[in-house]
């Protein structure tokens, strides 16, 4: 694993190193970042304390849906945070809250047939927003160091990650068991800032959230933030 101390954003930089040819495997942790991204084109504030840590899987032929992939980084993510004394529930598409405040974000990005998965945990601190609550792992348990967090992270997503290519039905599986459960109200805001409201039915095999709409036809949403209502 490479550590710098400041970046720009770890996932343009995994992203240059793809475009180099760097091979699957590796890992970028910054102590900070000075250009953080998050998704749907908002900043990550990213000081000293918090993960900061992005990979690069080569996708291949005939492997599950790469969109699937942010199931594999959700899950890998929940493991690498119960071990430290959290339990937190997984909220489509990948992120962790605790009490419904948002402990993680990941983001992921593609590169021709390189896929880029960025890893933003609250371990020390989290920011203060009153609109989209935010929790660290110490406001519940001792912080964990960066490092060692990253380390162990690193090696329970090569895990899932080889699951996956056999097949994707045990992550889906895995995110299911940690995810909000069937029927769960959520509302599911998409880039055109329209918003929809329905019951959690399930993922399709992309990893799409299906939503039961009030008039009880399904619709299936492929990008967007959702909350729960
Ligand atoms: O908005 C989200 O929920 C996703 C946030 C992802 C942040 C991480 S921090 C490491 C990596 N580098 C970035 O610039 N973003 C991701």
């Amino acid at each position: 694993m490479r550590t710098v101390a400041e970046t720009g954003s770890t996932n343009a930089d995994v992203a240059e190193l793809a475009r180099s040819g760097a091979s699957e495997g590796l890992w970028l942790r910054a102590e900070r970042q000075t250009s953080g991204k998050g998704r749907q084109g908002r900043a990550w504030d990213s000081p000293a304390g918090n993960l900061y840590l992005s990979t690069l899987v080569r996708t291949r032929p005939g492997e599950p849906s790469p969109a699937t992939l942010a199931l594999v980084a959700a899950v890998a993510l929940e493991e690498a945070v119960a071990l430290f004394g959290v339990q937190p529930m997984l909220k489509w598409p990948n992120d962790l809250l605790v009490d419904g405040a948002k402990l993680s974000g990941i983001l992921l990005e593609r590169v021709d047939d390189a896929v880029i998965i960025g890893f933003g945990v609250n371990l020390s601190h989290h920011p203060v927003d009153l609109d989209r609550p935010a929790t660290s792992i110490a406001a519940h348990a001792p912080a964990p160091e960066p490092q060692v967090f990253a380390e162990t992270l690193a090696e329970i997503f090569a895990r899932w990650l080889s699951r996956w290519r056999d097949g994707v039905a045990p992550v889906r599986e895995r995110w299911l068991a940690k995810a909000h459960p069937a029927g769960t109200a959520l509302t599911a805001r998409l880039s055109d800032g329209s918003a929809i409201d329905g019951l959690f039915e399930g993922l399709d095999s992309h990893g799409a959230l299906i939503l039961r709409l009030a008039d009880s036809t399904t619709r299936v949403i492929h990008a967007g933030d959702v909350f729960l209502l």
